[in-house]
């Protein structure tokens, strides 16, 4: 590669937080108008780099170089000055502000009185909206938008800045699909304009379609590229992020099933806003013991809201019965669900399911005190071992269990709140896209992990939008579109087109 075609230089970078060296001597080239694609598992220290690389961390070791010259970014807005821009997973925007107020934040158009031109402002953010195919007038508050346009804002700030270089940690992990295929036409485009994109995925199928080479990232250690894009295949790619082959990706053990633990009937949830239509519509259905049920939708067709219903979240507004069982049971909170035998990782594990500022082993007991407290006291040592139990079992990347949760790297993020579930020895465990952020070797493990938990006589059900996933890990797949069930396949029958169908009806 000539230097000239060289945005980017890291030269033996490395960053260590108490306990833990995140990145160790990491030297990498990035290429200029080219998708530069990082990959490695959870906690490889992925998003470490791209947080030095835009300024996040200005204390570091080592040397980075922008286009020849050596750069110390002081501050995030110290790198988008010299052309490096960010997009977080988590979207970084004020909902309460317009589009055009987000854009100019810090940066805003004054007239010659001093007064700040709106009209101008608005002018120039409805063309960088055009630019990324997003057509919602400037002055819409960020609140109305979807995700996938709230991404596009983010973009477009980078735009303004006429960035060189733009980061992506995960940006599909929140989109449908069909703002994914915006995204890929936005990449094309930015790689047009020459501006460099650092992409950040788990999502293997998706990173063929887009990356020009991959970076290899193992135990915060560069460990090497693939620059021969065209000849790689996803073998190679899984080789140089785990180190090893992972042979027979998982497919679910055949076992009996045992009675029926779980029945709903008749389950709906009205819109609060218009009380005729409804996020979840007349959904029936059982779950056996050492059954895995799969329930497949785009977005928005309701399973999230399925399984908070079920699991007492809507309590005051839902209809239908619920069976465990086979006795009919009300449940008016979480605290019911659990009491009866449920447990639910949540989706969005940030919101609902961990305590970021707490360390790791009090996220893992959290919903199990009754298993810590002896003699009404709480012991610290059952407490601890309970803990290290699932870092083990699990594979949890931490320094140790007191660690902040909010320390670890989101898939092992994931890996607690799954840890905390399991803790509570449930009966029934719903599963709401279990293996999002997570790495391929780690999605194995937790595949298998779901397979011994049926063989231990549990009912799981997993929530999932990743068709493989789905048809790997489930013995029988609902699949639900505008709020009903629209079609039930069992494993043997069930094909992509089958399902793809009835998502879509
Ligand atoms: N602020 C911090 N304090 C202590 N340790 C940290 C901190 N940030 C990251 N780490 C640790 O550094 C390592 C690398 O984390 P990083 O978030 O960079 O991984 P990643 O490759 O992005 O993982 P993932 O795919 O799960 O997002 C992990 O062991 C993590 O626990």
């Amino acid at each position: 590669m000539r230097e000239e075609n060289i945005i980017l230089r890291a030269e033996n970078i490395t960053k260590k937080f108490a306990g833990v060296t995140a990145l160790n001597q990491v030297s990498l080239d990035v290429h200029r108008a080219k998708v530069n694609v990082i990959v490695g598992e959870n906690g490889a220290g992925k998003s470490t780099l791209m947080k030095i690389l835009s300024g996040v961390y200005p204390e570091y070791e080592g040397t980075l170089l922008l286009n020849g010259e050596e750069v110390n970014f002081s501050s995030p807005k110290d790198a988008m000055g010299r052309g490096i821009a960010i997009i977080h997973q988590e979207l970084n925007l004020i909902p309460y502000l317009s589009i055009t107020a987000n854009i100019f934040l810090g940066r805003e158009i004054v007239d010659s009185f001093g007064m700040l031109d709106f009209k101008k402002m608005n002018q120039i953010t409805k063309a960088l909206l055009a630019r990324l195919e997003c057509n919602v007038p400037p002055n819409t508050l960020v609140a109305k938008l979807k995700v996938g346009q709230q991404q596009q804002v983010e973009i477009a700030k980078a735009l303004l800045e006429e960035a060189k270089v733009v980061i992506m940690d995960e940006p599909t992990s929140a989109i449908t699909d069909a703002e994914v295929e915006v995204l890929f036409r936005i990449i094309a485009t930015l790689k047009e304009q020459q501006v460099s994109i650092l992409y950040i995925s788990h999502k293997l199928d998706e990173l063929f379609r887009i990356a020009d080479r991959f970076i290899g990232l193992r135990d915060g250690k560069m460990v090497g590229t693939i620059e021969n894009i065209d000849q790689a295949k996803k073998e190679d790619l899984i080789r140089l992020m785990v180190g090893r082959d992972i042979k027979n990706l998982y497919v679910k053990e055949d076992l009996p099933l045992g009675e029926e633990v779980l029945r709903v009937e008749g389950i709906s949830l009205p819109k609060h806003t218009i009380k005729s239509e409804y996020l979840v519509k007349d959904v029936s259905f059982n779950l056996r013991r050492g059954e895995v049920l799969g329930i497949f939708g785009l977005m928005g067709a309701g399973r999230t809201e399925l399984l908070e219903t079920i699991f007492g979240l809507h309590s005051k507004t839902m209809v239908g019965n619920i069976y465990i069982d086979g006795q009919e049971i009300k449940i008016t909170s979480a605290m019911d669900a659990v009491a009866n035998g449920m447990g639910l990782v949540p989706e969005d594990r940030k919101a609902d399911g961990l305590v970021l500022q707490m360390p790791v082993f009090k996220n893992v007991s959290m919903a199990s005190i009754d298993q810590i407290v002896k003699n009404g006291l709480l012991n610290s040592g059952l407490e601890t071992d309970l803990a290290k139990k699932y870092i083990s079992n699990l594979n949890i990347k931490t320094s140790s269990p007191g660690q902040k949760s909010e320390n670890l790297s989101g898939g092992n993020q994931q890996k607690v709140v799954l840890a905390k579930w399991l803790a509570t020895t449930p009966k029934i465990l719903f599963l709401d896209e279990p293996t999002r952020g997570i790495d391929v070797n780690a999605k194995n493990e937790i595949y298998h992990l779901i397979n011994n938990l049926a063989k231990e006589g549990l009912g799981v059900l997993v929530v999932s939008s990743e068709l493989p996933e789905i048809m790997a890990i489930c013995d029988r797949i609902i699949v639900m579109g505008a709020s009903r069930i629209t079609g039930v396949f069992s494993q043997k029958e069930a094909t992509e087109d089958k399902i793809m169908n009835a998502a879509i009806l």
